[in-house]
């Protein structure tokens, strides 16, 4: 397969922003941000000058709808540029194995809240003594630690993953939130997507961390999630007459990772709350603040209580008991 890589260059205030906007054309909304990196001395662990442009880049096959989303990006870009200046959308063309190490060389070594460092898998760190490391090689899966629902996802879990949890990590793209509870001390996790590509992705990324005694990856979903198609083809399963083909969900998990997308939540919400236990945590984003009262009344009337709300741009992250 070919793929087209988008790229901008953009100022420091203009990052989060665009991303999202490159996010919504980008395959698995994957998008890499590019500081301009000063290497330091400290090995791998760049500095960056905060004055200079970033560059962000992200992906489309090379298919028969390439052009139509290219300039449909452009087109928005064009909007954004009225407000702020940016610089031109450049285009390139990658092989299949190029694109996957198009994303090695913009990513780096990134600290999450007080204790997390995602290290690229193919990057030396040493940690501090409280440092949760997690090794990760995004590949094709969402799950990168870049975009803000992942980062709040994981500063969350600083707090709630604590040892002895049985976790759930659904939607678990790179496995990157199942890999950070189980470093914490949760365990034992299920780690599930159902998209299989991710659930290849996510089990080879417990693997390189060595926590498969902790972390099963596979591909899956919970009660009404097991209908629907990929999560960006618009097929939310609604065809299927609620629990015809689908077992019952039983409560039993102490604590549940979902960052999934707004709609899907609102459609699982009577699973999730399924299959926490009394007492149990449930940490959910990808939520769009225009789709935040939807995602509250939904768990309100699947008998959840909420706990906490945070906010990161126009992402939302809530917590959830039941
Ligand atoms: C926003 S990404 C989150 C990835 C990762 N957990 C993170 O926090 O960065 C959402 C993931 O949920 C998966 N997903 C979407 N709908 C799903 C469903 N019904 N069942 C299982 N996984 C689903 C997608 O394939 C995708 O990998």
């Amino acid at each position: 397969m070919t793929w087209l890589e988008l790229s901008v260059q953009v100022d420091n205030e203009a990052v989060e922003s665009v991303s999202e906007l490159l996010a919504r054309y980008g395959y698995n909304g994957g998008v890499v941000a590019e500081p301009a990196w000063i290497p330091g001395d400290e090995g791998p662990e760049f500095s960056y000058d905060p004055n200079r442009p970033v560059t962000l880049r992200t992906y489309i096959p090379l298919d028969a709808q390439a052009e139509d989303v290219r300039q449909r990006l452009e087109q928005a870009l064009w909007h954004f540029n009225q407000i702020r200046p940016l610089g031109p959308l450049q285009t390139r063309q990658l092989e299949e194995e190029d694109w996957a190490n198009a994303w090695k060389q913009h990513y780096s070594i990134m600290r999450v809240g007080q204790r997390t460092v995602i290290v690229p898998s193919w990057l030396e760190y040493s940690p501090a003594p409280d440092d949760v490391v997690i090794a990760l090689d995004p590949g094709m899966a969402f799950g990168t630690g870049l975009h803000p629902t992942t980062q709040l996802c994981l500063r969350l879990l600083e707090t709630y993953a604590q040892p002895g949890l049985r976790t759930l990590d659904l939607g678990t793209g790179s496995g990157i939130l199942a890999i950070a509870a189980a470093k914490l001390g949760a365990g034992p996790v299920l780690a599930i997507d159902n998209d299989p590509v991710a659930a290849q992705v996510a089990a080879e990324n417990v693997r390189i961390n060595q926590i498969e005694h902790v972390v099963t990856a596979g591909e899956g979903s919970l009660g009404a999630g097991q209908h629907m198609g990929h999560w960006l083809s618009g097929d939310f399963g609604e065809d299927h007459p609620a629990d015809a083909s689908t077992p019952p969900t039983t409560p039993q998990f102490n604590l549940i990772a979902a960052n999934l997308i707004a709609k899907v939540l609102v459609i699982l919400a009577n699973d999730l709350a399924a299959a926490l236990m009394p007492g149990g945590i449930l940490v959910s984003s990808g939520i769009i603040d225009t789709k935040e009262a939807d995602v509250v009344a939904a768990f309100e009337a699947a008998g959840l209580r909420q706990l906490e709300r945070h906010v990161e741009g126009e992402w939302v992250a809530l917590v959830h008991t039941r």
